[in-house]
């Protein structure tokens, strides 16, 4: 072979192993990267059963817009213990009570922690609130700030005067409308803030028609709770997808910003009129409401954790925002549920007017003697629990959970929606049927882990006792009062029973419906002369 030619044909060989080199090179670091992105998935650890994940968004495809039903699908497939990726974090799904007792309770304490979201940092003061807060120390101060101060006994008999007043102006306001179709929630929600502003923050600081002097009318405060409750429960890309965070390509990082300026504004407001008045009052200054009892515990300097002005402002938050959505949206699923079976309308009633009577309202005194509003309450939450896969839990350090590895850093996610659809658990899973309950000991005090509404354990809800006093008042008071029926057009198989996910998960259609007073006209005139 002529030597030109030998040493081109060299080149060539040179060049092919070259090429051959760059192709292994790159298989090899594409497989590296494959493995990476879909660790644990490789390594040698017992993980619980699940989906391939994809490189990158890891399992976010099969998430739909109803994460929830999305997930209790899934877990028709891979079991009551299922392990995901969204984006590059690993995520487990318990789906069943046992399951759940096992993060909310036999290894609560690895797993009370909270992942750090977009919206914790821009919606809830950088996690100085509770609901967001990792577990630390601050975390832990501020539940016993809040069951000392805010959900012990006593705090919560001290503000029942604001519930009673509050729930006669609604049942007020409601007998003013009789005859013509409401929207339930408006009306629900509008009382629910109203009880919890005045307890919380000392008075109600927004105004319910545009032309009084307030900073903020009914409307944008309800705006902003909406607002909120969305994007809490964004699938946002960042919080999964940690280096696509800056470009916020969904734009949630920038409505999260503009909303939290919104509320910053109201609590300015609270809290300089709030010093004001302890400026005023010196050495005579008593708390009258939460607002009061943070501020001068932000001036503790004995305090185990300095609570600064942001911490205030994110315990009074999450006060506000627990309460409101989650109250108003499991009273109008129940009274969509009641008003589908009149029957149960007429059993309710019957209770009513036998231990109540016609010539008062029910008190909060008087919840022991009504079993069966705590049965429609509680199969409420069965179907519909406003938190569907509570908040996410975060582990704090490997686990070995029901024979299988989970690693820390692992987000948790319970789905309440599933277990209350779990047909090892429950008869005829579909039906509202209240009477399910009659003789059981299942109650929604964190005891019974088939029925999780308020959860169990460290991250319980703290207000669960707050809520279940509106709610049977309040659900207690309209049943009652009115006689309940849909607008005239209307059929029961017209009411629809979509959802719509968030904070708490909402109906789709709201339930419009027509009342009609049951009891006396005086019963309806409202001691503080609210109209509407
Ligand atoms: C129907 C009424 C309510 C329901 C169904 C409900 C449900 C829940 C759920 C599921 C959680 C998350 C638990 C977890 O992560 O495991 C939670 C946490 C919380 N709730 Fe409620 N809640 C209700 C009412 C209230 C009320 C009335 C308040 C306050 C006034 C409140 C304040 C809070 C707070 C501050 C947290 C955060 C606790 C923590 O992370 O440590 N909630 N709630």
């Amino acid at each position: 072979m002529p030597k030109a030619q030998n040493t081109l044909s060299n080149i060539h060989l040179h060049l092919h192993m070259e090429s051959l080199s760059w192709i292994l090179l790159a298989t090899a670091i594409f497989v590296l990267i494959f493995k990476l992105l879909n660790y644990p998935h490789g390594s040698t650890k017992n993980l619980p059963p699940g989906p391939r994940p994809w490189p990158l968004i890891g399992n976010l495809n099969l998430i739909g817009p109803l994460p929830h039903h999305s997930l209790h699908n899934l877990s028709q497939t891979y079991g009551k213990l299922m392990y995901l990726k969204f984006g590059s974090f690993p995520v487990v799904i318990a789906s069943s009570p046992d399951m759940a007792k096992l993060f909310l309770k036999t290894h609560d304490h690895i797993f009370a922690s909270r992942p750090l979201t977009a919206a914790g940092k821009y919606t809830s003061y950088n996690y100085q609130d509770i609901l967001f807060a990792p577990s630390t120390d601050h975390w832990k101060q501020g539940r016993k700030i809040y069951l000392n101060e805010v959900f012990s006994p006593k705090r919560l008999d001290s503000s029942e005067y604001i519930r009673v007043q509050e729930t006669h102006d609604f049942l007020s306001c409601l007998h003013a409308l009789s005859g013509d179709p409401i929207i339930l929630k408006e009306h629900v929600l509008r009382t629910i803030l109203c009880q919890i502003s005045r307890t919380v923050l000392g008075r109600k600081y927004f105004s319910e028609s545009k032309d009084k002097k307030e900073s903020l009318t009914l409307e944008e405060f309800q705006e902003m709770l909406d607002e909120f409750s969305v994007l809490n429960a964004v699938f946002n890309l960042g919080d999964w997808i940690p280096w696509m965070g800056f470009m916020d390509l969904q734009g949630y990082v920038k409505r999260m910003k503009a909303l939290s300026k919104r509320f910053d504004r109201l609590y300015e407001h609270v809290f300089n009129e709030h010093r004001a008045r302890m400026k005023d009052e010196k050495e005579g200054f008593v708390a009258r409401d939460v607002v009061d009892v943070l501020l001068k515990l932000a001036e503790d300097p004995n305090l185990e954790v300095k609570l600064n002005i942001d911490a205030v402002k994110g315990l009074t938050q999450d006060l506000i925002v627990g309460a409101t959505d989650t109250t108003t949206t499991t009273i109008e699923w129940a009274m969509s549920e009641l008003i589908k079976q009149p029957h149960l309308i007429k059993k309710a009633t019957e209770e009513l007017d036998r231990v109540i009577g016609k010539e008062r309202w029910l008190q909060e005194t008087d919840f022991t003697n009504l079993p069966f509003i705590d049965l429609i309450l509680k199969e409420t939450m069965r179907l519909h629990p406003p938190g569907v896969l509570l908040a996410p839990h975060l582990a704090l350090e490997d686990c070995k959970v029901d024979r299988y590895d989970i690693v820390k850093g692992t987000i948790v996610f319970v789905n309440t929606w599933s277990i209350g659809r779990d047909s090892v658990v429950w008869d005829d899973v579909d039906s509202f049927r209240p009477e399910r309950f009659l003789g059981s000991d299942i109650d929604v005090k964190g005891q019974h882990f088939e029925l999780l509404p308020f959860s169990s354990g460290r991250r319980m809800c703290p207000g669960y006792r707050l809520g279940l006093k509106m709610m049977r008042s309040l659900l207690g008071n309209m049943l009652h009062g009115f006689n309940w029926k849909l607008p005239e057009n209307m059929r029961c198989d017209d009411i629809k029973m979509e959802e719509v996910y968030g904070l708490s998960t909402k109906r789709k259609f709201p339930l419009v419906a027509v009342l009609e007073p049951r009891l006396p006209s005086h019963m309806y005139h409202s001691p503080s002369g609210t109209t509407i």
